[in-house]
């Protein structure tokens, strides 16, 4: 048998400062004509994704990418192709997008659509774009429980955009079963009036009787894994390198956290991968948003995003200004 032809494809998000971002729709004529899309198309000979991307947006609408950063691959069999797509987001563009070719456009808030049909490819695409820059993950062992809870009341009523906390890990390897739960129960009752997402970790079956948001798996306990735990909304896995991101890839984790990117006093004496080796690990292409752990402040979701994560996933950082 013969390896099935790939047709590379690039597609570029386009994102406003208010979060929105931009689906076309595919002119009549093409396959799955009428279906929305991100704006892009095929590489050509000698081209990367971002050179294609560029040319694309240019052709398809008339704008001239001033910043982009690689976010997802996702590969997808159509019955006329097997298409390898690299999404961009696209947070710099000079014009206003012009329909070339005789498409609809229309700006759209993630987890609220009001356009149809979208390209089956793109269903995990649109799940990525509701995840946030910043996640954070539990510090009651450092900071004690009593006062941990004063800071995560304090994030949970700032707004978001300013401060507000809407995705959290809660992460608490020291505390025993029965402690772990009351917590958990504690902290979903809070998060739940203020809109924020929480992850329990390690444990599938508490995430599920408790009703969290999901788990965070670490990598170790996703590889035991058949695949996907039934009945969560979310799954992140915790990884180290590229193994481990194939687990996640495997199982379909829903988003992956990756370190550590800097030193951090957690980790001591622990190589971090530094923000080059972050890059090299994000470089083959993941289905799944990808976050830099390990050291991170607010101030680092640009450079992790130019490096092709996602966003940061804080620690300490999250409870210090608290
Ligand atoms: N542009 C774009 N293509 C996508 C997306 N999702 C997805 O599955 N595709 C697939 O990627 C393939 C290439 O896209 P395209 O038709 O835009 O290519 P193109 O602009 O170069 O068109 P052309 O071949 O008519 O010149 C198609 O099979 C399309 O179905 C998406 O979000 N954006
Ligand atoms: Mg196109």
């Amino acid at each position: 048998m013969t390896a099935p032809r790939i047709t590379h494809v690039a597609a570029g998000i386009l994102l406003r400062p208010d979060g929105t971002f931009l689906l076309g729709s595919r002119p009549a004529g093409k396959p799955y004509a009428g279906y929305w899309e991100f704006p892009g198309g095929k590489l050509e000979a000698g081209e990367t994704g971002l050179d294609a991307l560029k040319r694309e947006l240019h052709e398809e609408m008339g704008i001239t990418v001033t910043a982009a950063t690689p976010w997802l691959v996702q590969t997808f069999t159509y019955p006329h192709a097997t298409v390898r797509l690299q999404f961009f987001r696209v947070t710099g563009w000079d014009g206003e997008p012009q329909p070339h070719e005789g498409q609809s456009f229309a700006w759209q808030t993630p987890g609220a659509l009001n356009v149809s049909p979208i390209l089956p490819a793109n269903g995990p695409i649109l799940r990525g774009l509701a995840l946030p820059p910043v996640l954070a993950l539990s510090q009651a062992d450092t900071l004690g429980i009593d006062e941990w809870l004063a800071r995560l009341d304090r994030r949970l009523a700032q707004p978001a955009g300013q401060g507000g906390l809407r995705w959290l890990v809660l992460r608490e390897p020291q505390l025993a079963a029965a402690d772990y739960r009351a917590l958990a129960t504690e902290v979903l009752a809070r998060a739940r009036l203020r809109d924020c997402r929480v992850l329990l970790h390690g444990d599938i079956e508490l995430a599920r009787e408790l009703n969290a948001d999901g788990v965070q798996l670490p990598a170790r306990i996703a590889a035991s894994l058949d695949r996907r735990p039934r009945g969560l909304d979310w799954l992140g896995v915790s990884a180290h390198n590229a193994d481990e991101l194939a687990v996640a890839r495997r199982i379909g984790a829903d988003y992956a956290l990756l370190g550590h990117v800097a030193e951090t006093v957690s980790h001591p004496g622990q190589t971090a991968l530094g923000w080059n080796g972050f890059a090299a690990l994000t470089d083959a292409g993941w289905p799944f948003p990808i976050y830099a752990i390990g050291g991170m402040g607010d101030d680092d979701v640009t450079t992790a995003q130019v490096h092709g994560g996602h966003g940061v996933a804080q620690l300490s950082m999250a409870w210090s200004k608290a």
